[in-house]
């Protein structure tokens, strides 16, 4: 699908060196979410997902992580509500991870860091036509950030993670089909954080409404230990680097205000 197939590869390696300046820089993510920090909007209304499986098209290693590519040409798979104002549709979803389990996420809680991230990356289809319209964007894109943490075996997980060797090496593309990202959310989803950032990879822009679920998702060492086994480097490349620690630097909070929708 067009959100990631034009995915902004020519600037992205997995070592790019910080700071890549995005004009402003005024609100750039990932960032720490500081609870005392937060502030309770009791006007923030629950989110809602209605993913169809039948939208899911191919996982895809672009040499920064693996994204789960779903076809968002109509309003199939779309996420509105909470502090959205408009309907916004599903492009991919991905994960940044680390080398162990000790970090391994982009944003944190009170500093604490969890071994993995899931990021559900959704457009605004009420106001852009494409995706490369809306990621320029001020309120062109909204991401679900989920954090991973390790504990029993995922089910739904278990099939995507089988299918991650046959994407082993960069540029490696596999046909992935009938998959609802929904099982990779957390039971109590109307406990989550919201702040206005960006994009953590390049181009970086400051267009994402970030909504970050308060509940982690459980999932088995030897499944994390599979993300692991995923290389930055293409087939022709001599040197296979491990695709691990694919997360940005903390970026500065800056005058923002986090929001929660809990107290
Ligand atoms: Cl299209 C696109 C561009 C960058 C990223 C990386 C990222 N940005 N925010 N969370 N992950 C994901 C999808
Ligand atoms: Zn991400």
């Amino acid at each position: 699908s067009a959100c990631s197939s034009r995915y902004v590869r020519s600037q992205l390696h997995p070592m790019w060196q910080e700071p890549l300046e995005m004009p402003g820089g005024e609100r750039q993510s990932p960032i720490d979410i500081s609870l005392r920090k937060s502030v309770f909007d009791p006007n923030l209304k629950p989110f809602v997902t209605q993913y169809d499986p039948r939208t899911c098209q191919q996982i895809w290693n672009n040499g920064y992580s693996f994204l789960v590519e779903y076809d968002d040409t109509t309003d199939k798979s779309t996420l509105r509500g909470g502090p959205l104002e408009d309907k916004f549709r599903l492009c991919q979803f991905h994960f940044h991870w680390g080398e162990n389990n000790t970090w391994g996420s982009e944003h944190t809680v009170d500093r604490h860091l969890y071994p993995a991230e899931l990021h559900l990356v959704h457009w605004n289809a009420d106001k852009y036509a494409l995706f490369e319209e809306a990621i320029m964007e001020e309120n062109g894109l909204a991401v679900i950030g989920v954090f991973l943490k390790v504990g029993k075996r995922h089910e739904g997980l278990q099939k995507l993670v089988d299918a991650l060797p046959a994407v082993r090496h960069k540029d490696s593309v596999v046909e992935f089909t009938k998959f609802d990202p929904s099982c990779l959310l957390p039971e109590s989803m109307n406990e989550y954080w919201t702040y206005a950032g960006s994009l953590t990879t390049p181009p970086l822009t400051e267009a994402v409404t970030w909504i970050i679920m308060k509940q982690a998702i459980e999932v088995s060492h030897e499944q994390l230990a599979v993300f692991r086994s995923l290389l930055f480097t293409s087939a022709e490349e001599e040197v296979q680097k491990s695709m691990v620690n694919n997360f940005r630097v903390q970026q500065p909070l800056k005058g923002r205000t986090v929001r929660s929708s809990f107290s």
